[in-house]
């Protein structure tokens, strides 16, 4: 039975009560003897991340929740085991870094920088089934669970995913703590991080902003200033922590303080589908140290919000809670202000992020999943227009996207149109912003930024 087995997965008080409660949006395995072996596997491997790092994440969204730093969260909605390729995988990170360094540059603030990267195979579903030409069924759920291929078998839940997943994320993180702990991730390589990207408009606002940087770095090397700094970048892995089994097994006891930290990444956080107060997936995330974010929707009121928090932040510890809003372009100037003026009136520190893909998802007419690149936009502005009225910080950005040329959002400067999405169409569940998409999303939010005052 799905949930049941602890397998070899280690004991602490409370870690195990998430079994007992209801619980959206979980498979159901096809054969137990695989799951349990699974699972008993999974919790005897390495952890993925170290519990210091993601002490370290802690702090840094701390500093992002009191003004003093920016956070960039972005990647695909579905990573596959066959995206995770050395090309797509540096195409990515390569784009957050620019991203980044836009935003950095741009807005004069730190910019903590986190993908959806390496492990972000779990996904919830509208509907358990999906029909093809009278063809009946299971959905889609992620890599983890099943595979995209519309066949019976391929469709089947089958539980050793799980550790097909385990060893793709720590595959993919090996190579992102490589590019950005080897040198690639250097500052004074600004220039070369835009290579191998089609020439476009903000392809080459982002030439002209790596120039003045480059000349910035030349000036303060001529100075004699020391640039050790510059040469790494912290980096940090974060997903959606929805197929418990795998979140659990992965859930360690860290040697220092003695105290569960869910290795799987160093941010996780909970979806939409899944904040149900008295369920599965906020207690055991409320088990865990790691820094925790929640998605709210336009259905969110104020008294959620402040129940979340006394559920999974009781501590009011900073850096601890993040909530991720996705309103959807036309409903976040409405409905975002309550909900910031009671946690502030509630004396309550969040970090507010902005997801601006999920409340505008729509079919085009020639039946893609899509979003308007213009709706997109103007969910962020309306976040940053409600954040300025009410004194209140913007914290970060929270995106789908890709570094590779896709077409799956429509506009943009350089515009996609539907007629693209023939031949440009990649992922397997929902829309991202393709490289140059993303790239002109970082110069908006930038001068976004910039301009609070
Ligand atoms: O992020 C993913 C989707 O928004 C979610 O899985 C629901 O998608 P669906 O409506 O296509 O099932
Ligand atoms: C499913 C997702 O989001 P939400 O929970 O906000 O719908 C997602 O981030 O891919
Ligand atoms: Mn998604």
């Amino acid at each position: 039975m799905p949930g049941a087995a602890t397998g070899g997965a280690v004991a602490y008080p409370g870690l195990d009560d998430w079994r007992k409660l209801p619980i959206s949006q979980q498979p159901v395995w096809s054969d137990v003897s695989v799951y349990e072996s699974s699972v008993k596997e999974l919790s005897m491997l390495p952890p993925l991340v170290f519990a210091g790092e993601v002490d370290d994440l802690r702090d840094r969204l701390a500093l992002a929740a009191q003004g003093k730093a920016f956070l960039l969260q972005g990647g695909d909605c579905a990573e596959t085991f066959a995206g995770a390729t050395a090309d797509k995988i540096s195409a990515r990170v390569k784009t957050i870094l620019q991203m980044a360094v836009v935003l950095t540059y741009g807005a004069s603030m730190p910019v903590i920088k986190m993908g959806r990267m390496a492990g972000q195979f779990a996904k919830p579903r509208s509907s358990n089934d999906e029909t093809r030409d009278g063809v009946t069924l299971p959905a889609f759920r992620g890599d983890i669970v099943n595979g995209f291929e519309f066949t019976p078998q391929s469709r089947a839940h089958d539980a050793s995913r799980m550790l097909k997943a385990y060893h793709t994320s720590a595959s993919t993180l090996n190579l992102i703590r490589a590019f950005t702990q080897g040198g690639f991730a250097d500052l004074r390589l600004v220039h070369q991080w835009n290579r191998g990207f089609t020439q476009n408009p903000a392809h080459a606002r982002y030439e002209s902003l790596a120039k003045d940087i480059d000349r910035a770095i030349k000036f303060m090397a001529s100075c004699g200033a020391d640039f050790e700094a510059l040469k790494r970048v912290e980096f940090f892995a974060s997903h959606e922590a929805l197929l418990l089994d795998y979140e659990r097994a992965l859930t360690r006891i860290d040697s220092r303080t003695g105290l569960p930290y869910d290795t799987s990444g160093h941010f996780l956080w909970i979806g939409e589908r899944t904040r149900e107060l008295d369920q599965a997936h906020i207690d055991f995330l409320s088990r865990v140290r790691n820094p925790i974010g929640v998605k709210l929707g336009p259905g969110t009121t104020g008294e959620d919000a402040l129940r979340l928090i006394d559920k999974l932040d009781p501590d009011r510890e900073p850096g601890r809670l993040t909530f991720i809003t996705r309103m959807g372009a036309r409903n976040i100037r409405e409905k975002l202000p309550q909900l910031v003026r009671k946690v502030t009136d509630s004396g309550a520190q969040v970090l507010w992020v902005t997801d601006p893909m999920h409340g505008n998802t729509v079919t085009s007419p020639n039946g893609y999943k899509t979003r308007n690149f213009d709706d997109v936009i103007d969910e962020v502005r309306g976040f940053f227009e409600v954040h300025k009225s009410l004194g209140t910080f913007p914290g970060g950005l929270h995106v789908e996207m890709t570094g590779d040329d896709v077409a799956e959002c429509l506009g943009g400067a350089d515009p996609i149109d539907q007629e693209a999405f023939l031949e440009g169409y990649e992922s397997v569940c929902d829309p991202r912003l393709n490289h140059k998409q993303s790239l002109e999303m970082a110069f908006l939010v930038a001068g976004a930024l910039s301009n609070r005052s």
